[in-house]
């Protein structure tokens, strides 16, 4: 049995932020009911389209039941209340007023349903100078911090890189993910605290800003970008090499970084007093770099991953989603399914990257994204006994 099974969730979600945090819940077991305007979640407008359904929602729905009403009216919010009523906890993600702009803020999902968990995500929060403002997944990363320490030193004519993902919105939800757990857990010991929770796209970047914000406080530094690297830990970059691919190798530990040189042929530097710490290895940075990439410019990236392995160093070529989907490690722990979707045929999905024993990963994966309102009937008749 899934861990969540019977947990009741309502998804008043849009885009990524709460819908990846009903993902997360949904592959745990949790019932989830994602509510959508009658023309569908506007994700389903991303990405490719297959036989005229959304390739990306057969992930991102997974494991949901879809039910399409519209909020504002009368019956649509009828639903939402009588949803409410039977769930654990409702997610939503719209801008900080806008439910209780429509009639569907707390106190009347709680009037619904006093024991209701409420979790809000939204670019800011619900409280503070910015609450109104919309945001999207770039913004967080922007106003997080991350944007600016992705940005490669010396190229202030490039913006700096995007990180690829909508990773706030994903961070957001997972966040928001364990705070219905949280909030779960204190729930059934009596905790009345935490019945409405407030998740944000820009907060949950700014959190993971490891040490920065102490040492800014306490000396007034401002961490400055360094692409690749990190200023904190030597060596460990991104490095080219004789195929035109790129290699990340991490040999940042006394014991790793030993290993490293010697491999590439330069024990001087292991036995360097200047290189004995990391604080040292940092401060030549640079001239470690230069040495490692000397070596890896000899030789294509898979040869000089493989003889990184042996010497038992941290590294992997950069890998494309094909070289994700293929990869043999990959494969026998079960990341890459096969789903059966009767929208699609056959699709691959990522596992969850959770595993409990006695779980195999396929069991998590109990159906692909459903079309929109695909579930209006049971849901409406069966779930909540509306007459048909
Ligand atoms: C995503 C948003 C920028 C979208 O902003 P807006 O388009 O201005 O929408 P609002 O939030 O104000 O929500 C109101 C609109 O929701 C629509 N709406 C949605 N569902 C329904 C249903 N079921 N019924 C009726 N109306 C609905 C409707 O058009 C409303 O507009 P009316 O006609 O006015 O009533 C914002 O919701 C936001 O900031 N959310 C919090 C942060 C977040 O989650 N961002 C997106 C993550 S994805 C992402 O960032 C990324 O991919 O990158």
């Amino acid at each position: 049995m899934l861990p969540l099974t019977g947990l009741k969730v309502v998804e008043l979600g849009h885009y990524i932020a709460a819908p990846f945090c009903t993902r997360l819940l949904a592959d745990l077991g949790a019932e989830v009911i994602k509510v959508e305007p009658p023309g569908g979640d506007p994700f389903r407008g991303w990405g490719a389209k297959h036989n005229g359904h959304s390739v990306w929602f057969s992930v991102h729905g997974r494991n949901k039941l879809s039910v399409t009403l519209d909020l504002k009216s009368e019956e649509g919010k009828r639903r939402v209340k009588a949803l409410c009523a039977r769930a654990d906890a409702v997610v939503e993600n719209f801008r900080p007023g806008y439910l209780e702009r429509i009639g569907l803020g707390p106190e009347v999902l709680h009037a619904a349903n006093p024991n209701l968990i409420i979790a809000r995500i939204s670019g800011y929060g619900q409280d503070g100078p910015y609450r109104d403002k919309p945001a999207f997944g770039a913004i967080g990363e922007a106003m997080g911090g991350l944007r600016h320490l992705t940005a490669n030193p010396g190229q202030s004519e490039y913006p700096p890189p995007r990180c690829g993902v909508s990773i706030s919105d994903d961070l957001a939800g997972m966040y928001a993910a364990l705070a219905i757990a949280s909030a779960c857990w204190g729930r059934e010991r009596g905790n009345n605290a935490g019945k409405v929770l407030d998740l944000d796209l820009v907060s949950s970047v700014f959190s993971l800003m490891e040490g920065m914000l102490p040492e800014h406080g306490l000396f007034g530094w401002v961490r400055q970008p360094a692409g690749a690297a990190i200023p904190t830990a030597a060596p460990t970059n991104t490095y080219p090499c004789a195929d035109g691919k790129w290699l990340c190798v991490a040999g940042n530990s006394d014991l790793i970084f030993a290993r490293l040189m010697a491999l590439i042929g330069r024990p001087e530097l292991a036995a360097d007093p200047r290189m004995a710490t990391n604080g040292g290895r940092c401060e030549h940075a640079a001239e470690l770099d230069a040495a490692i990439a000397d070596w890896t410019r000899t030789l294509p990236a898979k040869e000089a991953e493989a003889l990184l392995e042996g010497a038992e160093v941290p590294c992997s070529r950069l890998y494309d989603i094909a070289d994700c989907a293929t990869d043999p490690h990959f494969l026998a722990r079960g990341m890459v399914q096969k789903v059966a979707d009767p929208l699609l045929g056959e699709v691959l999905h990522p596992a969850p990257p959770f595993r409990f024993d006695g779980i195999a990963p396929a069991e998590m994966i109990r159906w692909p994204g459903r079309a929109a309102g695909a579930d209006n009937d049971h849901v409406f008749h069966e779930l909540l006994g509306e007459a048909r």
